[in-house]
């Protein structure tokens, strides 16, 4: 699959898609497509990451993805000493639904490992935090013990998200889907997925404004879960959201900078338990 759809994608994305194409390239010799599709076939059933969100949202109880990233192209460095399995067992004691784990080397600070590590250290599910590009990325991430993965609708066009979807779900795979601005919705509402993640960042500029999440939030059916992603840094934020019926929650930099990352995720989303 080699369409892309990168003319109105912001700068940032396009470097970090055109890494994605060499990566794939660098990796394949190592380990085929083929490899990862067997080694997919032989992981034992995913750990249910959309139910987990759903269970919490039905309830009107915010289900939170509590982020685990060391670093960004927009902050630099946010964690330094960074302990994946440590930071995934403060956050099931704060109370996360789930688990996202960045794991690109070049941008992130990521790696494969840690989502390995992380995931081993608790009983929540885990989406890999990535640039999906192609199929090949799609059997690794099971591969690698993933539940879900992101589909970000500004790197991909609709077809690209359709045949990566198809993919995923064949493989028992959740998908999130993530757009920030109105055309992107348009395609990513052509996908099945429930999971629908409204990032309040802007990638050409770096700008958060939780505005992006109360204008599109409204085009999301009651069939499908609706989740603000970045920018969450106070209770104030939280009770903006939930008051407009919005309990699905992607945080990382906010609890990435606390000494314990669970007693924040409990402070800004469970404060009386
Ligand atoms: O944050 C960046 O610099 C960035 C740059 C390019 C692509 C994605 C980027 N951010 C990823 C995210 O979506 C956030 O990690 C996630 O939504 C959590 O946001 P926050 O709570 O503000 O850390």
């Amino acid at each position: 699959m080699t369409e892309r759809h990168l003319d109105k994608t912001p700068t940032i994305l396009r470097k970090i898609v055109e890494r994605k194409w060499e990566e794939i390239e660098e990796r394949k010799p190592k380990v085929s497509e083929a490899d990862f599709k067997a080694m997919a076939g032989d992981q034992p059933p995913a750990r249910g990451f959309a139910n987990a969100l759903r269970a919490r949202i039905e309830q009107q109880t915010p289900a939170v993805i509590a982020e685990i990233k060391k670093a960004s192209p927009s902050k630099g460095i946010i964690r330094d000493p960074f302990i994946p399995e440590q930071i995934a067992e403060s956050y099931e004691r704060g109370g996360a639904a789930c688990l996202s784990v960045l794991t690109d080397h070049d941008f992130f600070q990521g790696h494969e490992d840690y989502l390995k590590a992380a995931r081993a250290a608790c009983s929540l599910p885990v989406i890999r935090k990535d640039f999906m590009v192609a199929p090949y990325q799609v059997y690794e991430s099971r591969a690698m013990g993933a539940d879900c993965i992101l589909l970000i609708a500004a790197c991909l066009s609709r077809h690209q998200m359709q045949e990566l979807e198809g993919i995923a779900h064949e493989i028992g795979l959740d998908v999130l889907v993530e757009v920030h601005n109105g055309e992107e919705m348009d395609d990513a509402l052509t996908l099945g997925t429930p999971l629908v993640g409204i990032n309040n960042r802007d990638l050409h500029t770096f700008e958060v404004s939780l505005d992006t999440t109360f204008a599109l939030h409204e085009r999301i059916s009651k069939e499908r879960l609706t989740i603000t992603e970045s920018g969450i840094m106070a209770r104030d934020d939280v009770q903006a959201m939930t008051s407009r019926g919005i309990y699905g929650f992607l945080v990382g930099e906010s609890f990435m900078r606390a000494p314990e990352p669970g007693e924040k995720l409990r402070e800004l989303f469970f404060p009386a338990g």
